[in-house]
């Protein structure tokens, strides 16, 4: 009878405790994420997507909403990204074909060499378990090591674990027990060898001082944009493939950016996206600079929508990619983080060949056929935008050169198409005019096989990026829309169901952050619950 009522209790009353994996390559934004979410105000009680429709096909959330309600709420999606100038966007759109076109024969690539079991049992070996909340401590499928099994890191409740725990040099101290206060976290100053970088587990790097409150003045000083220098830079090295000349004519002539007017209109600059304001001082945010790669794992606690969260930030090194199947038995969200702003197109390939193994992985294809949240969250989106206004200032420049006064409507004609050609009419580089991402946002979508998207919006159709199978029927105001987009994302998808989804912000602003986290959890709390009510 006890237990009855005490099952009961936990399944309706008390908050859920719920665990959520964050994955990815190696500086995809991971580890800054979690420390935004750690200055990030979070609703108490989730107000959208938790009232969503299930039977509606819920492929992408890509787009931003600035109607009032969504932004009283603070939970405002980032916008959406300008898209690449019409020479970079077709690129774009012909290297992800190409991809897709030979999947079959990247699957036999290098990146897919598989481990064997020898080689994969030996790097497991030296790893201690990660210390997530179980739900059950079952062993794991092919003699691989058993799940997370308990909220400490100390209590190990498999066997197999404990015979590996005598053969392990102790753990390190708990992250900021021992550790002063203010101290930065140690760089690193050599490549620790691949055995003992394992059994390193990294602390939170943020200190305690920066995750309380700060005096907003001197917040300044984390949020330079220096990011434009290192992106024009990376545009000399990239490597361009001419595409057919009157295909290009095509797609000039087809280029319009109308739909931005939406967003940078209502866009104020310096704007801070759900910054902690606690007895009137500003959480600070643990600077971005000061963030190292993370060995092991890093573990923060929020409250979101009334759910405890902990969140596991592991390492996207390729060497410690095979720890993260271990965490997948007991987790209830996957964020997989992709860097959006990635000149290089490999780095593009080897992050959607980690998220299809992934989804593949045997434990993790079980829990996404049950309604385990997957989001795929394309970070540093603040460099898209960057670019943008970059591009923008540099039209005004020309023309004050010029002596010509042009308004404002043609502003996004000549970011976009017309921007080179401009330049090249005052002799300027042609490569400072276009972007360094290697990806459109609309075929980063695409690439990642979602099978259908949805804007956040009203407007959606003009919108999207491109066009569309599925009927969409949510929007900002958690009301029921239903557009047919024209679109041909249904190519193939990871997941037929629907639960695995993209999110877009920047983890440096804080855009599309809060949103993007607690659309996640909305999700991951139902899939929470249907599991133990099992
Ligand atoms: N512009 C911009 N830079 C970002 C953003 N997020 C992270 N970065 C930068 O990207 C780099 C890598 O960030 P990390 O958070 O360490 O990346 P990670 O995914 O945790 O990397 P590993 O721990 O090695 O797996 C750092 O230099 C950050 O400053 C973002 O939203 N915008
Ligand atoms: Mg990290």
């Amino acid at each position: 009878m006890f237990s009855l009522a005490t099952g009961i209790y936990q399944s309706y009353f008390a908050p859920p405790k719920i665990s959520i994996l964050i994955v990815g390559l190696d500086t995809s934004g991971k580890t800054a994420l979690l420390e935004r979410v750690k200055v990030t105000n979070f609703s108490s009680r989730l107000h959208h997507a938790s009232s969503h429709n299930d039977k509606c096909v819920l492929g992408a959330v890509a787009g931003a909403n600035m109607d009032d309600d969504t932004f009283k709420r603070g939970a405002r999606p980032a916008r959406l990204p300008p898209p690449l100038p019409p020479k970079k966007a077709t690129e774009s759109r012909h290297r992800v074909d190409q991809v897709l076109a030979e999947e079959d024969e990247q699957t036999k690539s290098i990146h897919d060499r598989p481990q064997t079991n020898n080689e994969r049992d030996d790097l497991l070996q030296g790893i201690p378990p990660p210390p997530l909340c179980g739900l059950d401590n079952s062993q794991g499928t092919n003699g691989t090591p058993g799940g997370p099994a308990d909220t400490t890191q100390s209590t190990i409740n498999t066997t197999q674990s404990k015979t590996r725990d005598s053969q392990r040099p102790p753990l390190p101290p708990q992250p900021g027990l021992s550790k002063p206060r203010d101290q930065a976290p140690a760089p690193i100053t050599s490549t620790p060898s691949k055995r003992s970088s394992f059994i390193q587990l990294l602390r939170c790097p943020s200190p305690q001082r920066y995750s309380s409150s700060a005096l907003g003045e001197e917040e300044e000083e984390y949020y330079s944009d220096a990011i434009h220098a290192s992106a024009v830079a990376a545009i000399a090295t990239s490597a361009q493939k001419q595409p057919q000349q009157d295909q290009q004519q095509q797609e000039v002539e087809e280029w319009n950016t109308d739909y931005l007017n939406d967003y940078y209109i209502n866009y104020q600059d310096g704007e801070e996206f759900d910054v902690k304001v606690s007895n009137g001082k500003k959480s600070k945010m643990f600077p971005l600079e000061r963030i190292r790669p993370t060995l092991g794992q890093n573990l923060a606690k929020v409250e979101i929508g009334g759910c405890k969260c902990s969140l596991f930030d592991l390492s996207g090194a390729e060497k410690m990619r095979p720890l993260w199947e271990r965490y997948y038995r007991d987790t209830d969200a996957v964020i997989f983080v992709v860097d959006s702003s990635d000149h290089s197109f490999s780095n593009l390939q080897q992050s959607r060949h980690e998220f299809r193994k992934l989804c593949q992985n045997e434990v993790m294809k079980r829990r996404i056929e049950r309604g385990l949240p997957i989001m795929i969250f394309a970070n540093k989106l603040d460099v898209a935008y960057g670019e943008y206004d970059k591009g923008v200032e540099r039209a005004n420049e020309a023309d004050r050169r010029r002596q010509v006064s042009w308004n404002a409507d043609e502003e996004d004609a000549f970011v976009g198409g017309k921007q080179q050609e401009r330049s090249h009419k005052n002799g300027e580089n042609e490569e400072d005019c276009v972007s360094s991402r290697a990806i459109d946002f609309s075929d980063l979508l695409r690439f990642f096989d979602i099978a259908s998207f949805q804007l956040m919006d009203g407007n959606g159709p003009e919108m999207g990026a491109g066009t569309a199978v599925e009927s969409v029927q949510y929007n900002g105001n958690g009301e029921s829309n239903n557009h047919h987009y024209n679109h041909n994302f249904n190519r193939r998808s990871v997941c037929a169901k629907g639960n695995v989804f993209l999110f877009g912000g920047s983890a440096k602003t804080g855009e599309g952050v809060k949103a993007a986290f607690e659309y996640l959890v909305a999700q991951s709390k139902k899939y929470h619950l249907a599991m133990h009510s099992q």
